[in-house]
């Protein structure tokens, strides 16, 4: 299948008075349209920091990317912006939803500026909360939360969806029912996910796998028999 992302040689530095923290050192990976990525390593590894590069909120030090035939860090300020308008998703851990809109309005809100959004009603029935569009965040429990954030960042019918430790707040149940939705709708959508994590017991149900480890690449593992999300327990 064709790459959709390519990292080469990717490094980012942080210069903290005399201390250099290398926080990523010359990493290196490629993922395939449609496939379901996990992101794996300890605290500090720098996973966040891949995905913030991936998704144009950060800039390497050093190294190239390219997302869909396009080196992304040669992309400008209104490139970049750009890009993280139309081309990603994005789902944190803890939903940033904004307080006075309902879940509707969350949704349409963020698709507003995008020419090829889906329909938002269509999107939160998807993530299961046609009765819930008309409430608040603070209206909805924190997996219902989620839900809105997933359905905001699918509604932009983006390239990749990417996400930092999406069921870090939620309880074990809530937790796997939100990576259940994820799985479907990678399934479905055939739209690149990429889930960044430190819970090593979620690999399974990855296509691929990358372990970070103090800012390099650990491994990279291919997964012959991914598992549905239901049938793997932590
Ligand atoms: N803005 C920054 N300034 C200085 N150091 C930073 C900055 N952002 C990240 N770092 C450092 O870079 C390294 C990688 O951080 P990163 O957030 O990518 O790790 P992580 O694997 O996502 O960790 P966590 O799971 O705790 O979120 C860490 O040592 C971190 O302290």
């Amino acid at each position: 299948m064709k790459n959709l992302i390519e990292f080469k040689e990717v490094a980012k530095d942080y210069q903290i008075g005399e201390v250099q923290i290398k926080a990523l050192d010359g990493v290196d990976f490629s993922i395939s349209e449609g496939e379901f990525v996990v992101i794996l390593g300890a605290s500090g590894a720098g996973k966040s920091t891949i995905l913030n590069i991936l998704g144009g909120m950060d800039t390497p030090t050093s190294g190239q990317v390219f997302v869909d035939g396009q080196e992304i860090t040669k992309f400008n300020e209104k490139k970049l912006t750009e890009y993280r308008g139309e081309k990603v998703g994005f789902v944190f851990q803890f939903y940033n939803l904004i307080p006075n809109l309902n879940a509707l309005e969350n949704v349409e809100f963020a698709t507003e500026v995008c020419k090829n959004h889906l329909d938002a009603k269509d999107i939160l029935d998807k993530v299961g909360l046609t009765n819930r569009i008309q409430n608040f965040p603070s209206q909805l429990s924190g997996g219902e939360q989620q839900r809105v954030a997933i359905a905001r960042a699918v509604a932009k019918n983006p390239l990749l969806l990417l996400c930092d430790e999406p069921t870090g707040a939620l309880d074990y149940v809530t937790g796997k029912s939100v990576l259940k939705l994820l799985q479907d709708l990678n399934k479905e959508t055939k739209k690149c996910v990429v889930l960044v994590t430190h819970n090593s017991a979620i690999a399974p149900m990855a296509d691929k796998v990358i372990k970070v480890k103090s800012g390099k690449i650990e491994s990279i593992t291919i997964n012959a028999d991914k598992q549905s999300v239901e049938g793997i327990e932590w």
